[in-house]
C-alpha cells in the first residue's frame, strides 16, 4: 500500500530479527501529560494476516518478508492499542501495565529483573515527574523522548500511513480528508491538551514551536469543575450539549438593540463578550443553569483557540491547520466552533482539520521512536483495519465512552517487521 511504511527505506547494519512469540505484547511507549496518561503497546497476534493486496493467509508465521539493503525480516501481524488514565490517577496506569503484563511480552514475572534495555520510550512532563515512581512500581526506566519531537513524529505518521485519519468538521459534517503525502507540509499543529502548543511542521523532525497558549484543556476543565461542580470532564462535555451560551454570553445583537453591526460583519448573534451578561445582571452563580455556564465556556475556550491558531496560520502563510489533543474528543460542538473561528478569521482561507487519533499523537510518536537505536526497532510497515470497542479501563473497570470517541481501548491492526 502506497505510503503506508515508515523507515522501510532505512540503512540497516547488522541483519536478522528476533521474531515475537505469538501473542506477544512489545513496544510500550508513554506520554504522561499534565492531566492524561496516554499508552500505546503492540501485541502480536497470528490470528489474520492480510497481504499487501489485502488478501488474508492462513493462521500462523508469515510467510511474507521485506527486504531493506539486502536484509530480510519477517513481517509480523498484530495490532497497535491505545489506552489512557488520568496523571492523577498514575497508581491505574501502573496497575493496568502490571495486570495486563505488558512489560514482559504478555507474561508476568515477578521476580524478573527489568534491564535498562527493557526500559520503555516516554514523553510528555510526567516523564521526568514520574521517573521514580516508575522505577519503584515496576522497576521500570523511562527512556525520555522530547514531547514536541514526539507529537510532530505522532502527527506525521497518522496523516501518511492511516486511511481516513483527517477530518473537517464544519455544520454537522464530518468530511474526511485525503491527504496528499507529496503535499502535506507545510502545515501547523495545534495540540490542545492541558495547555496549547502550536507548531509550524515542514517535515519529518522538520519543526518550529511557533506558539503556544495557557488557555487550553486544563483551563475548560478546571474552571468548568469550579463553576458547575461536575464530577469528571465527560460530564462536563454532556452538560455543554444541552446549554445555552446566549444566556450568559454578551452579543453583538445585545449591544447594539437587536441590529447587527454590519459595517464589520459583526452579525447580532456573534459572541461581543464571552460571559458578559453575568456582569449586567443582578444574578450570582447559583441562578445560572450548570449546562449554560458549561456551554459558555466551552465555546469561549474553543473560540480563542481557534482565532490563536489562524494568527499563527497567518504568520507564516500556512492554510492547513491539524487540531490534536484530547481537549476536542470527537465533540461535535468543539470542532464546529475551532472550525467557525479559523474560517470566519481567515475569510475561508485556512482550513480547520482534525484526527481522530487526536489525544495520541505523542504516545505514537514515542512509540515510532523504538525505531531508532539502542532498542529493538519496531517498523509498522502496513496498517490494515481500524476497531473502535468504545470502551475505557480504569482500575479493573471498563466504562463505556463518549458517543462517537474513537480513542479509549482502540486498537488498530498492523503488520510489522522488527530489526
Ligand atoms: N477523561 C478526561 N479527564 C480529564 N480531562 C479530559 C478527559 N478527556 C479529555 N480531557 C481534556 O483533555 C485535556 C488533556 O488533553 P491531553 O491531550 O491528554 O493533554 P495532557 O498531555 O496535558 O494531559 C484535559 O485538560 C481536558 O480538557
Ligand atoms: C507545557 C506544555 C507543553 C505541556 O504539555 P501538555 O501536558 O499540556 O500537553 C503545554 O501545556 C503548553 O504548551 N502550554 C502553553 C504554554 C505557553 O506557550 O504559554
Amino acid at each position: 500500500m502506497e505510503g503506508r511504511s515508515s523507515g522501510i527505506e532505512r540503512n540497516l547494519e547488522d541483519g536478522g530479527s528476533k521474531a515475537l512469540a505469538p501473542d506477544e505484547i512489545s513496544h510500550l511507549a508513554l506520554d504522561i501529560g499534565g492531566t492524561l496518561i496516554k499508552l500505546v503497546y503492540f501485541s502480536r497476534n497470528d490470528s489474520w494476516s492480510v497481504d499487501d493486496k489485502g488478501a488474508k493467509s492462513p493462521k500462523g508465521d508469515s510467510p511474507l518478508r521485506v527486504s531493506c539493503s539486502n536484509l530480510d525480516y519477517p513481517i509480523l501481524y498484530g495490532r497497535i492499542h491505545f489506552a489512557k488514565f488520568e496523571t492523577s490517577k498514575v497508581n491505574e496506569c501502573l496497575e493496568f501495565i502490571r495486570s495486563k503484563k505488558l512489560l514482559h511480552g504478555g507474561r508476568w514475572h515477578h521476580e524478573a529483573p527489568v534491564s535498562d534495555k527493557n526500559g520503555i520510550k516516554a514523553t510528555g512532563g510526567g516523564a521526568y515527574k514520574f521517573a521514580d515512581l516508575f522505577k519503584e512500581n515496576l522497576g521500570l526506566n523511562l527512556d525520555k523522548e522530547d514531547e514536541m519531537d514526539c507529537l510532530v513524529g505522532g502527527a506525521n505518521f497518522l496523516l501518511k500511513a492511516v486511511h481516513h485519519e483527517a477530518f473537517t468538521y464544519m455544520d454537522g459534517q464530518k468530511e474526511f480528508v485525503q491527504i496528499d503525502h507529496n503535499d502535506l507540509y507545510p502545515y501547523l499543529l495545534v495540540n490542545i491538551g492541558s495547555g496549547v502548543s502550536m507548531l509550524k511542521v515542514d517535515g519529518d523532525g522538520k519543526f518550529e514551536r511557533v506558539s503556544g497558549t495557557n488557555v487550553g484543556g486544563g483551563t475548560f476543565w478546571g474552571l468548568g469543575r469550579l463553576l458547575t461542580k461536575c464530577k469528571s470532564f465527560d460530564e462536563l462535555l454532556q452538560l455543554s450539549h444541552q446549554g445555552n451560551n446566549r444566556v450568559i454570553d454578551m452579543l453583538v445583537g445585545d449591544i447594539y438593540g437587536g441590529m447587527d453591526y454590519s459595517k464589520f460583519g459583526l452579525a447580532s448573534t456573534t459572541i461581543a463578550s464571552s460571559f458578559g451578561k453575568a456582569i449586567s445582571e443582578n444574578k450570582e452563580l447559583e441562578d445560572y443553569r450548570p449546562e449554560d455556564v458549561a456551554r459558555s465556556l466551552l465555546r469561549m475556550i474553543s473560540n480563542n483557540i481557534g482565532q490563536i491558531s489562524y494568527l499563527n496560520a497567518l504568520r507564516f502563510g500556512l492554510k492547513r491547520i491539524f487540531f490534536g489533543g484530547f481537549f476536542i474528543r470527537g465533540h461535535a460542538y468543539t470542532m464546529d466552533t475551532i472550525s467557525v473561528a479559523v474560517h470566519f478569521w481567515s475569510k475561508g482561507e485556512a482550513k480547520a482539520m482534525f484526527l481522530r487519533h487526536e489525544g495520541f499523537l505523542g504516545a505514537l510518536g514515542a512509540f515510532m521512536s523504538y525505531e531508532k537505536n539502542n532498542y529493538d526497532g519496531l517498523v509498522v510497515h502496513q496498517l490494515v483495519e481500524q476497531v473502535s470497542t468504545s470502551a475505557s479501563y480504569s482500575g479493573d473497570k471498563i466504562h463505556s465512552s463518549l458517543a462517537g470517541d474513537l480513542n479509549d481501548n482502540e486498537s488498530i491492526g498492523c503488520s510489522v517487521y522488527t530489526t
